[in-house]
């Protein structure tokens, strides 16, 4: 990120609650005071339970969804009233892609191609071929992962300013998987993009991105630099009358049992028994123990 880099999405307390459910008379409250910003080049994983909020927070950044207060500002604007220049520089794929049915794939191409003028046909035919997708073939017979692989190719094709990925790869064998992966890194390095994508699979989220953002019950509990993750987020164990220092963050603690962001302070503290790493599902297990 250089100095002078603008934001590409920044949400600033954000809160949103659906109206009430039988569950809950006074609405749902699914984000709560969340604040976070990419810059361009970020790419983010953004990790948390079914439920957590994570497709909400990327509706809201596109104005699919209202949010109840905060400010979200997606590409220098507000997202309830986004430009078209602006929507041609986003790319979206949600957890369940659809439309273009009834066309076959280079027919479905040749139209949304025409919606973005910057549209780079190279790429497009690459990720074809990558992902050995027919495009004689129809849309509605495509399996869920083939789907899947062309939303993809449509949203990433004009090389986005912000690309918004709900779950991209659950549908993927690992071979595709794992290649998509390594293409969404380079496309936000070659392009400048900043990118944010919810994904279960914790490998491919340590492998590929620059940043995780863990979000538990609406709560951004944690959002730092992937290799920040492994140095400052560690779980000690203690003695009842250690005292750790102020500038720790404590993220769950049960017993002598406790999980720590250092932020940074490498200071050694007296009367810790253990101290240990953790990768991201040990961290993520640990964090809903
Ligand atoms: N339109 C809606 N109306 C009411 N409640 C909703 C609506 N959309 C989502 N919710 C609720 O908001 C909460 C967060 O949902 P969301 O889809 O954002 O979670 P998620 O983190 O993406 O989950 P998953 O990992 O299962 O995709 C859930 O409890 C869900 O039931």
């Amino acid at each position: 990120m250089e100095a002078e880099d603008k934001p590409v999405l920044q949400f600033t307390l954000v809160n949103k609650t659906y109206a009430e459910t039988t569950k809950s008379a006074t609405g749902h409250k699914v984000l709560a005071d969340l604040s976070i910003t990419l810059y361009p080049g970020m790419v983010v994983g953004l990790l948390g339970q079914n439920g957590a909020g994570k497709s909400t927070l990327m509706r809201c950044a596109l104005g699919i969804v209202d949010i109840d207060n905060g400010n979200i500002n997606t590409l220098g604007e507000s997202p309830e009233n986004l430009s078209i220049e602006a929507k041609q520089h986003i790319g979206y794929v949600p957890q369940q892609p659809f439309g273009y049915e009834g066309f076959t794939i280079d027919k479905a191409l040749e139209l949304h191609r025409s919606f973005y003028p910057q549209w780079d046909i190279a790429l497009e035919q690459d990720w074809l071929n990558r992902f050995d997708l027919d495009v004689t073939q129809a849309v509605q017979k495509l399996s869920v992962g083939q789907r899947q692989s062309l939303a993809l190719i449509m949203a990433m094709a004009y090389r986005p300013t912000l690309l918004l990925l709900d779950e991209p790869v659950a549908s993927l064998d690992p071979i595709a998987r794992r290649q998509f992966m390594g293409d969404l890194f380079d496309l936000a390095l070659e392009s400048g993009s900043a990118v944010l994508f919810s994904s279960h699979i914790t490998s491919d989220l340590e492998r590929v991105a620059s940043h995780v953002a863990l979000i538990k019950k609406g709560d951004l509990v944690l959002f730092k630099e992937i290799d920040a993750l492994r140095e400052e987020v560690k779980l000690l164990t203690i003695n009842d009358d250690t005292e750790l220092p102020a500038s720790y963050r404590i993220l769950s603690q049960t017993g002598q049992t406790v999980l720590v962001d250092t932020q940074g302070n490498s200071d050694v503290i007296t009367g810790v028994q253990n101290e240990k790493s953790l990768n991201l599902e040990q961290l993520f297990m640990e964090l809903h123990r």
